[in-house]
């Protein structure tokens, strides 16, 4: 049985949520996946760092009600955030990266994968900053490294997007997409048309924990800017940057678009799209979409995403599922280290054979 250490870098939402997956199914997982994650160090902007090379208890990272700075009363701690540290020198095998999304230029992130994959340690991350900005790059330093970048909660939390293409759609020639990629922004709107104002409709997103830090990401369409360069990237071939994507969000629609949408037998949706041009280039767009009710994409509820694959063999595949969500994306850093896992398990036994 394999027990990967790892270090965990933000401890917000989604690393929280990860966290009390390993407090309560570590057992579990050594049973049906073949390996326990032990978490060996955490670093966060509010709460400092700490490593502890025997390993931290879940529980108590979960329980202790920790103020700012807390970390550091801890044995190994220290009551500031010392990424590049935790990061270079902890004795991990994962780096885990969950700080906040930089939609301008996806740093700190970008740096933090880059210290990890140079020290020879696996990424997986929910952060799209650094795989919309820099994937290429990242990529590149994990393979020179002979390591892992994941980062399947990029798009679509923990639904599988972007490994069930690569896996199971090769050769069926995806043309183009289109879908509903942000929770936050669906979920308002679904709460503006049962009569909520935005400003309302927005804090209860964030309650919820869907939204970003600032959530001006979500409603803005930001963040389903960086979503489309992703899909973009990874499934058409493309070289897109955030900057080359039109972009248009929610927050201009008012409660009376709204309600002549419904009117008419329609609803708003704001739909992230790409397509190939027949000259072989790629043109991504983000903007809000009245649909007809009939739509596929219109029955897409809450923070619920949808996205729509164009093949040239299959016709159009639709993948449903959460789009955001503290578990829901704590699932999709899992299912990363669980493919982590199964290719390393894979090359050892090829190795062996
Ligand atoms: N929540 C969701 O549904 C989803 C989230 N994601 C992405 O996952 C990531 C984490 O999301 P979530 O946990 O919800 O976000 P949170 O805002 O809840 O957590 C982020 C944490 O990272 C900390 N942080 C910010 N900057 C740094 C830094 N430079 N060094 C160390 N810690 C830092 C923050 O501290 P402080 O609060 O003090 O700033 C906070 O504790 C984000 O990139 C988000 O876009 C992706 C898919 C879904
Ligand atoms: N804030 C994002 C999180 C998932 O990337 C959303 O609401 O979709």
């Amino acid at each position: 049985m394999k027990i990967y250490n790892i270090a965990l870098i933000g401890f917000g939402g989604v690393n929280r949520a990860l966290t009390e997956l390993i407090a309560t199914k570590n057992s579990l997982w050594e049973r049906d996946l073949g390996f326990r994650l032990n978490i060996v160090a955490v670093s966060d902007l509010y709460l400092g760092s700490v490593i502890s090379p025997n390993g931290l208890d879940a529980k108590t990272l979960i329980e202790a009600n920790f103020a700012k700075g807390g970390f550091g009363r801890l044995s190994g701690g220290s009551a500031e955030a010392d990424n590049e540290t935790i990061i270079k020198s902890a004795p991990v095998d994962i780096v885990v990266e969950a700080t906040f999304t930089n939609p301008k230029d996806g740093e700190p992130a970008i740096s933090h994968c880059r210290w990890a994959l140079k020290s020879g340690k696996h990424v997986v991350t929910t952060n799209k900053g650094p795989v919309a900005i820099a994937a290429q790059e990242l990529k590149a330093l994990a393979k020179a490294n002979n390591v892992h970048f994941e980062y399947e909660g990029s798009v679509m939390s923990g639904t599988p997007v972007l490994r069930m293409a690569e896996k199971t759609l090769s050769g069926a020639e995806i043309k183009g997409f289109e879908g509903i990629l942000n929770g936050t922004s669906n979920f308002v709107l679904g709460r503006m048309e049962n009569g909520l104002d935005f400003a309302s409709a927005v804090a209860e997103a964030q309650a919820l924990g869907f939204a970003e830090a600032d959530p001006t990401a979500d409603v803005e369409g930001l963040d389903v800017r960086l979503k489309v360069v992703i899909l973009a990237n990874e499934l058409l071939g493309a070289n897109l940057k955030p900057e080359e994507v039109s972009c248009e969000g929610i927050s201009k629609l008012s409660p009376s678009d709204i309600d002549a949408a419904a009117k008419a037998n329609s609803r708003w949706k704001l739909i992230g799209s790409a397509v190939r041009n027949a000259d072989g280039t790629i043109t991504g767009s983000v903007a809000p979409k009245q649909l007809p009710l009939e739509h596929p994409l219109a029955g897409v509820n809450g923070a619920t995403n949808a996205v729509s694959l164009n093949t040239e063999l299959l016709g159009s595949v639709t993948v449903t599922g959460p789009g955001a969500g503290r578990t829901e994306t704590a699932y999709a850093l899992l299912s990363d280290i669980v493919a982590i896992h199964n290719a390393r398990s894979g090359s050892l036994a090829k190795d062996a054979a």
